[in-house]
């Protein structure tokens, strides 16, 4: 449904991704994983519309959107969380979680439905609570990317990109967002997952692609998910000197 073939990119002398080709299934958790550098943000920024491949294609259900603008992304059903945690600081909780909404329908849902849309959004995944009529530059971190995330959500989104969104979460929210992650796959959403923590790979994802200096490495089905194989693919020397010292 999702496929990148050969996608390239380079920032002068670094290529940060080199022909990378992956097939995506719909109703899937694909996770992403590489050490810093990889190349994985890259990959997210090239299927958001917000950087343009230097060579490849991105084709979505039998059509090429690559080279294209985030719109065209938005608008096949793309929403993607930053690792980056993008909020207007001054505005309400409630505006940040509908930015963009308003737009996407073409029509302004009436301010005593925004909050109560808001909070059910919310609901659905974040354990903490979130003060809804707060500034958002004004709550923690944390509240901060279930914020961002509950504004992906809005979208109704057909692939849902989540670059790191939970190096800030405390367990208890990370647990709520896996379970999301889960559910949103058993309805049909692709879930491009992207994380260098391991822990967070074995037991949540269906096929895990391993990136390694702007390359992919391999890409391996749930089943065959071996955290020291994982390691030995996403950074050899590392795996060597651990075996050594073991
Ligand atoms: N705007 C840029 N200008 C120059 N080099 C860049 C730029 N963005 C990324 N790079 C380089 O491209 C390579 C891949 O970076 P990328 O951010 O995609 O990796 P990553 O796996 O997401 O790492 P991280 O986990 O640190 O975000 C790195 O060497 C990085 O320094």
């Amino acid at each position: 449904m999702l496929e990148i073939r050969d996608l390239s990119k380079r920032y002068g002398e670094t290529v940060a991704l080199d022909g990378a080709t992956i097939d995506f299934t719909p109703g899937t958790i694909h996770t992403i994983l590489g050490e810093n550098g990889s190349g994985k943000s890259t990959l997210v920024k090239l299927l958001s519309g917000i950087v343009t491949p230097d060579r490849g294609t991105i084709t979505f259900e039998g059509r090429k959107i690559a080279g294209r603008d985030p719109a065209d992304f938005r608008a096949a059903g793309f929403a993607t969380v930053f690792q980056e945690v993008l909020i207007a600081p001054d505005r309400s909780v409630t505006d940040n979680i509908l930015l963009g909404y308003d737009g996407l329908f073409r029509r302004r849902v009436p301010r005593g439905e925004r909050r109560a849309l808001a909070g059910r959004i919310l609901s659905e995944f974040a354990s903490t609570h979130v003060p809804l009529d707060e500034p958002a530059g004004e709550v923690p971190l944390a509240a901060q990317q279930l914020i961002v995330l509950a504004r992906a959500l809005t979208r109704s989104p057909r692939v849902l990109i989540l670059d790191e969104v939970t190096a800030a979460l405390d367990f208890a929210d990370r647990e709520a967002v896996f379970a999301l992650m889960r559910r949103l796959a058993a309805s049909g959403c692709l879930i491009l997952f992207i994380t260098h923590r391991m822990d967070e790979v074995t037991g949540l994802s269906d096929r895990v692609t391993v990136l390694r200096s702007g390359q992919v490495v391999k890409t391996l089905e749930k089943g065959n998910l071996v955290p020291d194989e994982l390691l030995a693919l996403m950074a050899p020397e590392t795996a060597r000197e651990l075996h050594h010292v073991g």
